[in-house]
């Protein structure tokens, strides 16, 4: 029976009745925008308030629009009466009320949802009853029930397994239909709680995570469009895949970004072992040391002249003031506060003289020349890159700042091996980005945001963590990842370590061990590789039998796959080592297809994925090609291959010239 055909157990009296509820919702919905339009910005008093009004006006129009096929509700709960809330509750997508006030869909987000997701029969917090709705486009067409009282028993369900297998078109979108127990309690942690989950490919790390911060935005809305909540992703094709997500569920303030967004896309070349030192915690004693060694020794006090009179201010006294300012601010601000001192030291004498000077006095011996000069020389003025640049292509230098953090041979993989002539004309690699972020923020505090969401989160270094650690030392994050799948050299082992690093000990790990994406066979077949990989972590469970889905082809042509699986429906990903895109694009150039470009929406069915854009992404049908090449393309290359095998939905098809790695031939 094709999904959500009415099915002959399904009065239909009961079916006219809900979706007479859909009708009445959908009305209200539009008499709530009609409303909305009908308010006029002109009650604010002045012109720039009457803006702020009118655009908060527009943006309520737009969430209040109806998207027709987008269920309103999905959900509807029946409890026990004797408490203060409604007996009867739908549960959708975004709250809709009549003209009276009376709530006829209840956001998700909202605490009396909670039990469409947790009730259970072992604790039905007071619900009686739980119906899913299943729709068709936009038209409500079956529906089924489970009992939650005592001694019922819940089967698996329907609509739910439906809603988990339904081919994969098009970017990632929203669960809030379909959200698991343990998901639900990981999107509803308090904002204060950092949550850190390390869960198999295809657990639902990236969903939860973005229902997170819908959640969190919903609950917390004044706080966090203060301060503001950011998603942070492993390269731009995954932000484009996930970019509609919070959308749909109405969130459009959440800027998402990587890493290289949020340093600067910096792209000079490194080897990886160079980035591997520069990436780790040890680096930050030295870049501070770095920083805080550019502070001279006043030897000569200052000497301000005004008119006929000379004010001085002692050697002694400018080394007590450098000295008192040194470790106790920012360089920055400790740079200007210096420039103060003296200038009230110059005041005090003016005012011993019998003057009676005021703050603007105050602020232009500030900025006199003589103050400067005397500034710039102690305590002069830097920029990230001057500090960098010296430190990587001065020895001396290096050695003073390092100490005894970087051993000798450390200090000789940092140097450049051609220093560039200036700060201006240095090229800095990505590694080099988090450098200068630590050295920006040595100078002048980074504000935080209010909520950071951390996805694969696993392969990212010490200092990159610190990175995005001050972005939130004011708020709480979501960090999520598999130890399984980093690849990149400084890939973690440990979820504590990574909390650490990123300010967040108190965080809590937790696990999803349940897989909505892989096909069994897929996955116990990717799971081959897990005791060479991360061989702590247990094999994955999938929820999805998918018997038949497995195919491992020596001597095909992937043109020849490509024809097999374009017959079937869903998207279509051939991963390939990032060295064959070419040749494998043209090996097909009889079929319409397209390479995966991060800055382009894809329209074509068929994609061409290179290895390393692959994280995060999943498509109905994925053809590997030759796992060999993509294991020795890089230091972590069977982490890689894991992370390739685990991105089908419904069948995975392995082709192969050379042996397969011997590690899946277990
Ligand atoms: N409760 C759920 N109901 C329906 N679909 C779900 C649920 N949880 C996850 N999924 C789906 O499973 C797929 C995998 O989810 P997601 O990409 O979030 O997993 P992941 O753990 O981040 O995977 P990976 O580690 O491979 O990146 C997605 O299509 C997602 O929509």
């Amino acid at each position: 029976m094709p999904a959500h055909q009415l099915a002959p157990d399904i009065p239909s009296d009961v079916l006219a009745a809900e979706q007479t509820h859909l009708a009445e919702s959908r009305a209200a919905l539009k008499a709530m925008r009609a409303h909305a339009q009908s308010l006029s910005a002109d009650a604010a008093g002045d012109w720039v308030s009457q803006q702020i009004l009118q655009s908060l006006l527009d943006q309520r129009v737009a969430a209040l629009a109806d998207h027709p096929d987008t269920p309103l509700f999905f959900g509807r709960l029946d409890r026990e009466a004797g408490d203060d809330l409604p007996v009867t509750i739908y549960v959708g997508r975004r709250h809709v009320h009549d003209g009276t006030s009376r709530p006829l869909v209840i956001d998700w987000r909202a605490p009396v949802s909670r039990a469409f997701y947790q009730a259970s029969p072992a604790d039905p917090m007071r619900v009686v009853r739980r119906r899913r709705f299943g729709y068709h486009g936009g038209a409500l067409t079956a529906f089924e029930d489970e009992p939650l009282g005592e001694g019922s028993e819940v089967g698996p369900s329907k609509i739910l397994t439906e809603e988990i297998e339904r081919p994969r078109t098009g970017p990632m979108r929203d669960i809030v239909a379909t959200i698991q127990p343990d998901q639900d309690e990981i999107v509803r942690a308090t904002l204060a709680q950092t949550v850190c989950v390390q869960g198999a490919p295809g657990t639902g790390k990236t969903a939860v995570g973005l229902h997170r911060a819908a959640y969190l935005l919903f609950t917390h809305r004044e706080r966090l469009a203060r301060s503001g909540v950011m998603i942070v992703g492993p390269n731009r094709a995954f932000l484009s895949y996930i970019s509609s997500v919070l959308p749909a569920l109405g969130e459009v303030k959440v800027d998402q970004t990587t890493v290289a967004g949020l340093l600067g896309e910096h792209a000079a070349e490194e080897d990886p072992m160079v980035a591997a030192v520069k990436g780790d915690a040890r680096m930050a004693p030295v870049l501070e040391r770095a920083l805080w060694m550019h502070i001279v020794k006043p030897e000569e006090g200052l000497v301000f002249t005004k008119g006929a009179y000379r004010f001085r201010v002692a050697d002694y006294e400018v080394r007590e003031m450098v000295a008192s300012l040194r470790g106790t601010t920012r360089y920055l601000p400790g740079r200007a506060a210096l420039a103060q001192r003296l200038a009230h030291q110059v005041l005090v004498r003016m005012e011993q003289r019998g003057e009676s000077p005021d703050d603007r006095v105050q602020d232009a011996v500030a900025r006199s020349k003589p103050v400067k000069q005397l500034v710039e020389t102690v305590w002069p003025k830097l920029t990230p890159e001057q500090v960098l640049h010296r430190l990587l292509s001065d020895p001396e230098f290096l050695l003073k700042a390092a100490k005894s953090d970087l051993s000798p041979d450390e200090q000789e993989m940092l140097l450049w091996r051609k220093p560039y002539r200036s700060w201006k004309s240095a090229k800095w690699s990505a590694a080099d980005a988090a450098l200068l972020d630590e050295l920006r923020d040595l100078m002048e505090r980074t504000p935080s945001l209010g909520h950071l969401v951390v996805d694969e989160a696993q392969d990212l270094s010490e200092m990159q963590l610190r990175a995005l650690g001050r972005r939130c030392r004011n708020g709480s994050a979501t960090v999520l990842g598999d130890l399984a799948q980093g690849t990149t050299p400084w890939s973690t082992s440990s979820w504590e370590t990574v909390l650490k690093h990123l300010g967040q000990d108190e965080g809590e790990v937790t696990e999803l061990t349940l897989g909505f994406r892989v096909p069994r066979e897929v996955l116990d077949y990717a799971a081959r590789l897990l005791p060479s990989i991360a061989p702590e972590l247990a094999a994955p469970r999938s929820l999805r039998p998918g018997a038949g889905s497995l195919t491992v082809r020596a001597g095909g042509t992937v043109a020849e796959a490509a024809r097999q699986v374009l017959a079937r429906e869903g998207s279509i990903g051939v991963i390939v080592p990032d060295a064959m895109v070419a040749a494998v694009s043209e090996s097909l150039s009889g079929l319409p297809h397209a390479v995966l470009d991060p800055d382009a929406t894809q329209e074509h069915r068929l994609l061409i994925v290179p290895a390393t854009l692959a994280k995060g992404l999943e498509y109905d049908h994925v053809i590997v090609v030759e796992p060999a090449d993509i294991v020795e393309a890089e230091p972590r290359g069977l982490a890689r291959l894991y992370v390739v095998l685990t991105r089908a939905v419904t069948s995975l098809t392995v082709l192969h010239d050379r042996p397969l790695p011997a590690q899946l031939g277990a």
